[in-house]
């Protein structure tokens, strides 16, 4: 490895926003979004960043850290690609909470959990349970279910009425919503909102929240950096 690479994350774009999804959608948070995913899920949003080449900054968690304070707001949110790829994400992640920041993970339920929710300042953690229509189920690792807390979230991004089939049977199983906050959020123009709200109700599925992504709607759903 060069030396220049030591301790840096590979940044594909940094930016203030709302936080469009989470327990804290609707707040103003910092996103840093990392390069490089080990799924391919047929709906992501951000495909781009999640090619190895895909253009990045390298920088140390000082300078992210730095960044962050500069921005003045206090929800930070790391996302990507999968940012628990990050071989320096703990240090991050502990540089950030050490200073008060409330730190949220977006992560996609393959990467185990274990490490980071060991830290000294636990980071928040919304994780992916990804469904059939993603083409990535066999990947999920349903042993991150018992590190989750009521502070955590697990997102279900359905698809179609078979995903939502499939939710229910998993938060049955792992008996979800007495762990944590539970959101179904519909793949973006794939599934209306509306049936969503109808299963719930045909299903009499309490403490389940509907999410729909927020910046999609304040702004083009195309556009980035927002
Ligand atoms: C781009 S991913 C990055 C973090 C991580 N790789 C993951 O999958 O959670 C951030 C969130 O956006 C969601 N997402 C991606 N594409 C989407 C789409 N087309 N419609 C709705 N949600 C989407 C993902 O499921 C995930 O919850
Ligand atoms: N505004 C806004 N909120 C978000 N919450 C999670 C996001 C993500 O891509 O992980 C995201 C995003 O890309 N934009
Ligand atoms: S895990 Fe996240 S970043 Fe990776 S392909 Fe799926 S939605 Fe995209
Ligand atoms: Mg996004």
């Amino acid at each position: 490895m060069r030396c220049e690479n030591m301790n840096r994350l590979a940044v594909v774009e940094k930016f203030v926003s709302i936080n469009g999804e989470g327990t804290h959608a609707g707040e103003l948070a910092v996103f840093l979004r990392f390069r490089g995913c080990n799924l391919n899920c047929g709906f992501c949003d951000t495909k781009w960043a999640n090619a190895a080449d895909a253009p990045a900054t390298e920088e140390s968690a000082e300078e992210l850290v730095e960044y962050v304070r500069q921005t003045g707001v206090q929800n930070v949110t790391l996302t990507g690609g999968e940012p628990l790829l990050q071989p320096h994400i703990g240090e991050l992640i502990t540089a950030l909470g050490a200073l008060g920041y409330r730190v949220e993970i977006e992560t996609n339920g393959s990467v185990a959990l274990e490490p980071f929710a060991a830290l000294a300042f636990r980071p928040c953690f919304t994780m992916d349970y990804k469904l059939p229509d993603s083409g990535m189920e066999s990947a999920m690792k349903p042993e991150n279910f018992d590190l989750l807390r009521s502070q955590d979230a697990v997102k279900f991004v359905v698809g179609s009425r078979s995903d939502l089939n499939r939710a229910l049977e998993v938060i049955r199983q792992y008996a979800l919503t007495a762990k944590c906050t539970v959101f179904f959020s519909p793949v973006f123009g794939a599934i209306e909102p509306v049936e969503i709200v109808e299963f719930l109700e045909e299903h009499k599925l309490n403490r389940v929240r509907l999410q729909l992504q927020l910046h999609k709607l304040i702004w083009d759903p195309q556009k980035r950096g927002v």
